[in-house]
């Protein structure tokens, strides 16, 4: 089943062009195609350039940036704009009234890289610059990218933490600031910061590549944060989704001429060594203890809420059953669990308790089902070593990267599509963003969660998920038992087609 809107979405640079080709207008362009949105150009300056030194630069007048900005506005609105290298005053007060005057009514995502002076040393900014960026456009800022130095430099408190830096560009007004770790002299690592008001700093943590070919590499990471905000994921999973396509550019990364050389742009990240490891501050980059594998494949994977309905389906012979207990006082649900692991014993059934995770480990069942807010509650050492397998529930790449760093025997992606059984905090994941979370989960099994029936499970199973978990698709059938044998024989067929 094609995805309904099939158009792509449109993002703006708004920046300089590099002759040189491996920065600027050029790699935002670059950046958006390979993001698969369509990418539009208002050019603020020319600037000649190569690999080694910026020799100068003419800005387009203040009449043309406005014709540009207008007659894009008019045809091909933004769903994301990204500013980079705007070097005369007059044009960056000229772009801040415009955008407050349409940010509210077109609602883009403004993601800004402060470009200051070129990587060679070129000096872009004056005062007059400065107090424009942090009087009118910090407030338009969804998000800005500084480096050390620009974070220095725009805050205006050279003396202060980083900390107390991206504080005082909040305090401007920015929604959000990332701050790039690549100045920093830690020397394996390059620590990025994502910092707001309204929750705890997320640090992504990536190795640092041994690669001279970094021209651009601020204009590639702030377009394609961009590009994925167009795209509708959350801003910490564009920062996420930038920064892997990132990583990846640098590593594929190419020599030019005699200075640095360019990134590589390529696809859609997939590959788990590309994306950052995530961490609260100050948490230890340790290694998880890893929970007891799964031996063999998910599959059809009935979720119950009763030992009634585990006990009406014994005779389809299920493998792995979950069940997930919403009602009931203590004593009800610990007779239940201890029922169904019972159960699962004599039939030769692997049997997952959904939140329940001390009973699970009394009872001695096969593994835990945690979502993510159980996980915060949780003993998950203790699960480890009882010897329990753990499935954790994810909805984002954030979730699906910090549940990976768990090293837990099966992830479920969810929820697919709009369901009737639970309400969910979140919208349906769709099959592209299932597709693309599964590939990054070629080494942990998982399973896709959330409105999966009979027509659904051709498209799912395309996806390359190693099961399916389904409420509806059997309790709420006339007869459950033929239900179950349906979807599997389905799912038999296309996850082997698939695999
Ligand atoms: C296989 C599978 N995936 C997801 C869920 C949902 O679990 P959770 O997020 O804990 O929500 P509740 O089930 O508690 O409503 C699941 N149970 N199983
Ligand atoms: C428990 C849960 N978690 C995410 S979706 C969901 C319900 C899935 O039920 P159904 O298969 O009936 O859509």
């Amino acid at each position: 089943m094609p995805d309904p809107s099939p158009t792509k979405p449109i993002v703006w640079t708004i920046a300089s062009s590099d002759s040189g080709g491996g920065a600027g207008i050029q790699a935002d362009l670059h950046t958006f195609s390979a993001l698969e949105c369509h990418g539009c150009s208002v050019i603020t300056a020319v600037t000649a350039q190569n690999s080694c030194q910026v020799i100068g630069y003419e800005a387009v007048s203040p009449a043309l940036l406005c014709a540009q900005l207008n007659c894009l506005l008019e045809d091909m609105p933004p769903q994301a704009i990204k500013i980079g290298l705007i070097p005369e005053p007059e044009l960056l007060q000229l772009l801040a009234d415009w955008l407050r005057q349409h940010k509210a009514a077109y609602q883009f995502t403004v993601i800004a890289d402060p470009v200051l002076s070129s990587s060679s040393g070129y000096d872009f900014i004056s005062q007059s610059s400065l107090s424009i960026w942090r009087r009118q456009l910090m407030p338009l800022l969804d998000l800005i990218t500084p480096n050390l130095p620009e974070l220095a430099l725009l805050s205006g408190l050279p003396q202060a933490s980083e900390q107390q830096q991206a504080d005082q560009l909040l305090a401007a007004g920015a929604k959000s600031v990332l701050i790039k770790g690549g100045h920093s002299d830690i020397r394996q690592f390059v620590c990025d910061t994502l910092r707001t008001a309204a929750r705890p700093d997320i640090i992504l943590s990536h190795n640092r590549l041994p690669t001279q070919n970094n021209h651009g590499t601020g204009c590639v990471l702030s377009s394609a944060i961009a590009a994925s905000a167009a795209h509708n994921y959350t801003l910490i999973d564009s920062v996420i989704i930038a920064r892997a396509y990132l990583q990846q550019a640098l590593s594929l990364s190419y020599t030019t001429g005699k200075g640095a050389g360019c990134l590589q742009h390529n696809s859609w990240p997939e590959n788990p060594l590309y994306f950052p490891h995530l961490s609260e501050p100050l948490q230890a980059r340790q290694e998880a203890q890893a929970f007891a594998a799964m031996v063999s494949p998910i599959g059809l994977y009935p979720v119950v809420d009763s030992v009634q309905w585990l006990l009406s389906l014994l005779p389809c012979q299920p493998d792995v059953i979950q069940l997930r207990l919403k009602q009931g006082d203590a004593k009800d649900i610990e007779q239940q669990i201890k029922q169904a692991i019972n159960l699962s014993r004599d039939y030769g059934l692997r049997l997952f308790i959904n939140d329940h995770w001390e009973l699970a480990i009394k009872h001695g069942a096969y593994g835990v089902h945690l979502g993510q807010e159980d996980l915060l509650q949780a003993d998950l050492a203790a699960i480890a070593s009882a010897g329990l397998r753990l499935g954790i529930s994810t909805h984002s790449y954030t979730e699906l990267l910090i549940a990976r760093q768990l090293k837990p025997s099966y992830i479920a992606l969810g929820h697919v599509f709009a369901t009737q059984t639970k309400q969910m905090p979140s919208k349906p994941q769709g099959l592209t963003k299932l597709k693309r979370y599964a590939a990054l989960c070629r080494d942990i099994p998982t399973v896709a969660i959330g409105g999966i029936g009979l027509q659904q499970i051709k498209d799912v199973a395309a996806c390359g998920v190693d099961g399916i978990a389904v409420v509806s698709a059997i309790t709420a059938q006339h007869k459950p038992q033929q239900a179950y044998n349906d979807l599997l024989q389905q799912w038999s067929s296309y996850h082997a087609y698939n695999s």
